[in-house]
Formats: C-alpha cells, sequence, structure tokens
C-alpha cells in the first residue's frame, strides 16, 4: 500500500517537472480519440470500414513493421489541412497539460494533390494550429528573429496562462527522392522566421538508401540549419557509419551500436534523444531494464529524454521520466537534473535558453527542497 502511495506521489512529481520535448513526431502524438472520432468520420463516408481500423488504433502491440503501417492508416485520418491544423493545436495542449516548457515538433511536409496539398500549405495549415492554441501561451518566435523586432518580455500576452515555447523540424521522409528532400530543406529555409528550426530525417529504417538524403542534408549543414537523424534504430552498419562521420547537431535513438559505434558517438558527443517505450516497444532495446540509457547516462553522455510518438505508443514525456526513476533508480535530484540540461541541446536561439534555463533555476527551488 506504501510503495502504491509512493509511485504515485513519483508520478504525480514527474508531471510537475518542467520539461523540454526534443523528439516528437505530429502524426504519432495525436489522441486516441481524435483518431478514433476521425476513423468514424470516414468509416460513415464509406472510404474506410472502422470496426477493423478501431482495433488497429486501440492495440497494444507495436512492432517496427506495425507502427509504419499504422503512420499509413493515420495520414490517410489526419492529411487534409483542417485536420492538421487540429491534431497541431491538440498535440501543443496536450504536452503543455504535463508541463512541458519547450517543445520541438516535428512533421513530414506532405504533397498530396487530391487533397490541394502541397508541403508548404501543409506546414501552414501546422502553424495555423499553434496559433489557435488556447489553453496554453505559445511563444513561436525569438524576439530578434520576429520582423517587428519586438522583445519578447513586451509582447504582453496573457500573463496568467502557462507558457509553451514551441518550434518546428521538417522531418525528410526515407521514402523520399533526393529532390523531395531539397525541397523539405528549402522549405525550412524559408520558414525560418514563422518557428521552423531545424531537419530530421526519419521514416521506416529499412527503406532508403542514405545517399539519397545526403544532397539534401549537405544542403541544410551549408545553409546552418540544425539537423537531428535517426540513427540505428535497426543495425544497419553503413549507414550508422555514415550518420557519426555527417556528425548532425544530434541523433535520436542509436540503438543497434557497435563498441566501435559507441565509442565513437561518445568521443563525438554528439545529444541523443532517448526514447525508452518506443525502443522497447519496436525492438530497438531488449527491455527497459536492458536499455542504453544506463551505458549513456552512466558516461554523462549529453542527453534528453523523448517520447518519439506518445499517441503510437500510449506514453507521455512524464512517463519517460517515470520510467527512468523506477527502471534506474535515479533520484529526483538526478531527473531534474535530467530535464535541465536538455535545455542546452535545444535548436532555438540563446534568448530562448536563457528564458528556460532561469525557468528551470526558479522550478528547482521549488521541487528539489
Ligand atoms: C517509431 N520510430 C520511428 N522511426 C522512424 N520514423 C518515425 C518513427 N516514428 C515516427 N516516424 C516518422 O514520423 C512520421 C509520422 O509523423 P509525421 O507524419 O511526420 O507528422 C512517420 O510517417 C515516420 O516517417
Ligand atoms: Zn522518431
Amino acid at each position: 500500500m506504501e510503495a502504491e502511495k509512493e509511485k504515485k506521489e513519483m508520478r504525480e512529481w514527474c508531471v510537475a517537472l518542467p520539461k523540454v520535448e526534443l523528439h516528437a513526431h505530429l502524426n504519432g502524438s495525436v489522441r486516441d480519440s481524435t483518431l478514433l472520432e476521425l476513423a468514424k468520420q470516414l468509416g460513415d463516408k464509406g472510404d474506410i470500414v472502422f470496426e477493423d481500423v478501431k482495433d488497429v488504433i486501440m492495440k497494444n502491440g507495436r512492432s517496427l513493421p506495425e507502427c509504419f503501417r499504422l503512420f499509413e492508416l493515420y495520414h490517410i485520418l489526419t492529411t487534409d489541412h483542417d485536420t492538421v491544423t487540429r491534431i497541431t493545436k491538440e498535440v501543443v495542449e496536450d504536452f503543455a497539460m504535463e508541463n512541458v516548457v519547450y517543445l520541438e515538433i516535428r512533421t513530414t511536409p506532405k504533397n498530396n494533390e487530391a487533397k490541394g496539398m502541397t508541403k508548404r500549405s501543409y506546414m501552414n495549415a501546422v502553424i495555423k494550429g499553434l496559433k489557435t492554441v488556447e489553453a496554453v501561451e505559445v511563444v513561436l518566435f525569438d524576439s530578434n528573429s520576429r520582423a517587428d523586432k519586438t522583445p519578447m518580455s513586451e509582447l504582453g500576452g496573457d500573463t496568467r496562462k502557462n507558457k509553451i515555447y514551441v518550434r518546428l523540424l521538417l522531418s525528410i521522409d526515407r521514402r523520399e527522392t533526393t529532390l523531395a528532400a531539397l525541397d523539405t530543406v528549402n522549405l525550412a529555409m524559408e520558414m525560418k522566421d514563422q518557428g521552423v528550426i531545424g531537419i530530421d530525417l526519419s521514416g521506416n529504417p529499412v527503406v532508403g538508401e542514405w545517399e539519397t538524403y545526403l544532397p539534401a542534408l549537405e544542403h541544410a549543414k551549408e545553409l546552418g540549419i540544425p539537423i537531428t537523424i535517426h540513427c540505428g534504430e535497426v543495425a544497419n552498419r553503413k549507414e550508422i557509419r555514415a550518420v557519426l562521420d555527417f556528425c548532425p547537431q544530434r541523433l535520436g535513438h542509436v540503438c543497434c551500436l557497435n563498441d566501435e559505434e559507441w565509442k565513437k558517438l561518445k568521443s563525438l558527443m554528439i545529444p541523443v534523444e532517448i526514447c525508452l517505450t518506443s525502443n522497447v516497444m519496436t525492438g530497438g532495446a531488449p527491455s527497459l531494464e536492458l536499455h542504453h540509457f544506463a551505458d549513456l547516462y552512466n558516461a554523462k553522455h549529453p542527453l534528453s529524454l523523448c517520447t518519439d510518438d506518445s499517441g503510437l505508443f500510449s506514453t507521455s514525456l512524464s512517463n519517460e521520466y517515470y520510467l527512468v526513476a523506477s527502471t534506474f533508480g535515479l533520484s529526483k535530484a538526478e531527473l531534474f537534473r535530467l530535464a535541465q540540461d536538455a535545455v542546452e541541446f535545444v535548436f532555438a536561439g540563446d534568448e530562448v535558453k536563457r528564458s528556460l534555463r532561469e525557468l528551470f533555476e526558479r522550478a528547482g527551488k521549488e521541487l528539489t527542497t
């Protein structure tokens, strides 16, 4: 009984902890209730069979191939402008509800002729979603990147509301061609005054070749756009080596590295986005207990806890912190430090970093005493 009370108290503490989320895919973070509602609407129109889809959405098992089949379904449900706007709003609200104070959402800009959608119009729908959030004040710009140069502190805003910094990363899907990947990088450049701050490489890790995306990633590097890459979700030696050689600003997952690659990663000190639940569910890590978090943490390697796909894997960032506490025995002070350290790996500029550092400074006094 006492143990149950302690667990509950720890879970609540993890929710209260201010958190930084650096690896969250928009379509993987959609609420089940929204997916079911959208599936019901398409079912009523006769476009899909609702009962079949319902079971798939609510099912627990999520192997890697199953995940990518599910994304095909999610994209059928969500890819029109109004729905993209809606899910963006909801995803931000859900993260804000659990005290995420800085959120980088990544999403793949999509061309969809049937819906009159271009990569640009898809992103406009995402940004519209950010602007319609009501439950929390969304801060989307550094004051020095705003056209009107108004300092953030003078923008007014609603001081009664909680604040969440949101930034966007554009994902290149591994199914895309070199040209499509280049389009995404150019779009990121065009939209850099609208909250877009980085590039991600993601998608089914058994699909596509590194050489296809490399020109686009190099172009992003030349343009000075920060890059994060999904690395080692499967044991593709040649690609893992190429990714480490490319040396992006951050890496996601890093599951299937061999000894030599671990050594190289650690010497490069590239910050790692750790996705515990995702890795265990998709088989990238054998179990929570044997997850490479422990090794990287003990080696003091820069890392931050992330959800990857909170909807798809039924998790939350607070839960990921709780899992670290319950699996590896970290204390509250250590968990706090982990959350605080993630501030140093955000892609946003110095002004946001400074504000976040101050926020953690203030929260630390309350949460660790
Ligand atoms: C489970 N591990 C993973 N590994 C690799 N890529 C993943 C992923 N989880 C999600 N994505 C990528 O994100 C897309 C969905 O969000 P968006 O449509 O972009 O918003 C997926 O189609 C896939 O390309
Ligand atoms: Zn991911």
